[in-house]
Order: structure tokens, then C-alpha cells, then sequence
């Protein structure tokens, strides 16, 4: 990727966001890039979640300013209410915890991810719904979108099943690509990883190193499983306590001893991400 030209997508200037007395963001600026996997890591409680609620709208930050630029236009987020981020500015975003209509089809959440094309095509009219082919269209495009995305995560044979009914990696997979469904500018991921074994793990890389390449689209990435953000992650930011302490590529990050130290607290190895562990240890033997 260092090759190709980096084209800013999100410039965030002086973010803060407080809740009473509690400072959960503190003054962070950052850019993350088009075409670009950014992560986003740090402890527990770090303010990871704070700043996508912020970005999405869910949040309005105290202080700063989110700027997304899109087809050469500038979306400021923090005017902006999440609605319209999602509608007009192309945010996308997943949370957490896995949050597909269960009882709907693979296929229906990926139709139902599209109404806010389908009803302006139909003019908000029934007979924009009945007689226009500018309608069928775009009804038609939706079908075809569904169904590449269908392909592209493999589950175009079960796309009559019902989506609560799939194997929990499938189920993270499918909100992914309902949230491609929405042709975002920008998808932020909120711990995709979470509970996936290293199959499934394998898999989800795959996908979100295939969006970067094929879809050309700006990631960003909350995520505790250090393999998936070493492996695939273009730019590493990593909060602790509210504050940015590194932002950089992963393997400046990695070896960053305040990121070291905000893993490890005063003397507690214990709760080191592996691959961290690793460095410390090899460091330790002087390997470094
Ligand atoms: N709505 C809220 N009201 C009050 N405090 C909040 C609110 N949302 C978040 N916080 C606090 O802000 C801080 C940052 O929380 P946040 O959920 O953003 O951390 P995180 O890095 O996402 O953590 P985790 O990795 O555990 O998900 C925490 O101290 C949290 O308790």
C-alpha cells in the first residue's frame, strides 16, 4: 500500500468528549486514509467506542471537529445528525454486539440495508412503487448488489435461511456486507473479531483486505485481537485513558514502549495481547 498515494477520507481535529467529569476522549486529532485499514486500539475503556459513537452521530462531541471528504465533498460530522452521516455522508458502521434482524433472511438484511435508495426511487409515491422503471431499476441494482455480496462472503446457498440461524462467524460476515450494502465511504467495525475462532478470524481478514483492494474504501477498525490488527492494518492509532499515544504503522506501534506500557499497567504481564507479549519478551532477551 505505501506505493499508491494516500487520499485522506476522515481528518478528526481536537476531539473531546466528556461525559460529567469524565474526560472519555481528550483532544485527539488523527487522519485515517482512503483505501486504508485503520485500527484502532488501546485498554479496555479507552474511549475506542466513545469515538466511533461520536463519528456515527450517536454522540456530540464536546469539543473538535470530524471531517469526512467524499467525492470531493466535505461532511462535517459533528454538525451533522446520524442519520444523515449514514444518508448522505456514508458512514457506516457495526457494533459490538451482532445486530442482524435475526428473524429476517441472509437475503432480507441485505434488501432492508438499501430502503434509503429504494424510496427515493420511489418518489415516496405508491405509484413511484408500482409504475416507475426508474424504480425497477434500482430495484434491480439492489438485487444484484445483495447478491455479490451474497457471493463475496460465501453464503449465497443460504440466503433463504433465516440470519439468526447461522453460525456466529457467518452471522459478524453477513453485517459486514449488509453495511457494504449501503455503499459506505467510510465502514467502521467495532470488534469484528470478537468470538470468532482463527478460522473464522482468517476469513473475516480476508474479506476486509478484499474491501480495501476491490472496493477501494476507507476502514476503520476497533479491535483487541492484535493478529487481526497486525496483519491487516495499514495505520495503527492507540488510545489509552481518552488520550492518542501512537499512531503510526503497526510495527512502530507495536514496539512503542508507552503502547507497551498502557498493555502491561505497572507489572502486570498478564493481560498482554500475544503478539505484544512476544515483543517484550524478545526485547527482554535483547533480541531487539
Ligand atoms: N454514555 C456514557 N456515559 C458516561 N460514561 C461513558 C459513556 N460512554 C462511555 N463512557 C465512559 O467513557 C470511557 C470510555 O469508554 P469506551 O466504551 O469508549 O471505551 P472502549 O475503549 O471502547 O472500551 P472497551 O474496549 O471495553 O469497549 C469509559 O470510562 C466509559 O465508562
Amino acid at each position: 500500500m505505501s506505493s499508491i498515494q494516500k487520499t485522506p477520507l476522515l481528518d478528526v481535529q481536537h476531539l473531546t468528549m466528556r461525559f460529567g467529569g469524565l474526560v472519555a476522549i481528550d483532544d485527539v486529532s488523527f487522519t485515517a486514509n482512503n483505501r486504508e485499514i485503520t485500527a484502532i486500539i488501546g485498554p479496555n475503556g479507552a474511549g475506542k467506542t466513545t469515538l466511533f459513537n461520536c463519528l456515527t452521530g450517536f454522540y456530540k462531541p464536546t469539543v473538535g471537529c470530524l471531517k469526512l471528504v467524499r467525492d470531493e465533498q466535505h461532511y462535517l460530522l459533528e454538525r451533522m445528525p446520524g442519520h444523515d452521516i449514514t444518508k448522505h455522508a456514508h458512514v457506516a458502521r457495526t457494533f459490538q454486539n451482532i445486530r442482524l434482524f435475526s428473524r429476517m433472511t441472509v437475503l432480507e438484511n441485505l434488501l432492508v440495508a438499501q430502503h434509503n435508495k429504494l424510496q427515493r426511487a420511489s418518489k415516496f409515491t405508491l405509484a413511484g412503487l408500482l409504475g416507475l422503471s426508474s424504480y425497477k431499476n434500482v430495484e434491480q441494482s439492489a438485487v444484484d448488489l445483495a447478491r455479490f455480496w451474497l457471493d463475496r462472503i460465501n453464503l449465497t446457498a443460504r440466503a433463504d435461511f433465516e440470519a439468526g440461524n447461522l453460525p456466529y462467524g457467518d452471522q459478524r460476515r453477513l453485517e459486514i456486507a449488509r453495511a457494504m450494502c449501503t455503499e459506505p465511504a467510510l465502514l467502521c467495525l467495532d470488534e469484528p473479531a470478537a468470538g470468532l475462532n482463527p478460522r473464522e478470524s482468517a476469513a473475516l481478514n480476508e474479506l476486509l483486505l478484499a474491501i480495501r483492494e476491490e472496493i477501494g474504501i476507507g476502514i476503520l477498525l476497533i479491535e483487541h485481537d492484535m493478529s487481526v490488527v497486525m496483519r491487516i492494518s495499514d495505520h495503527v492509532i492507540v488510545l489509552d485513558y481518552g488520550r492518542k499515544i501512537a499512531d503510526g504503522e503497526p510495527e512502530d506501534v507495536r514496539n512503542n514502549p508507552e503502547v507497551i506500557k498502557a498493555y502491561l499497567g505497572e507489572d502486570d504481564t498478564e493481560e498482554l495481547p500475544e503478539e505484544i507479549k512476544q515483543d517484550v519478551e524478545a526485547a527482554a532477551r535483547g533480541e531487539n
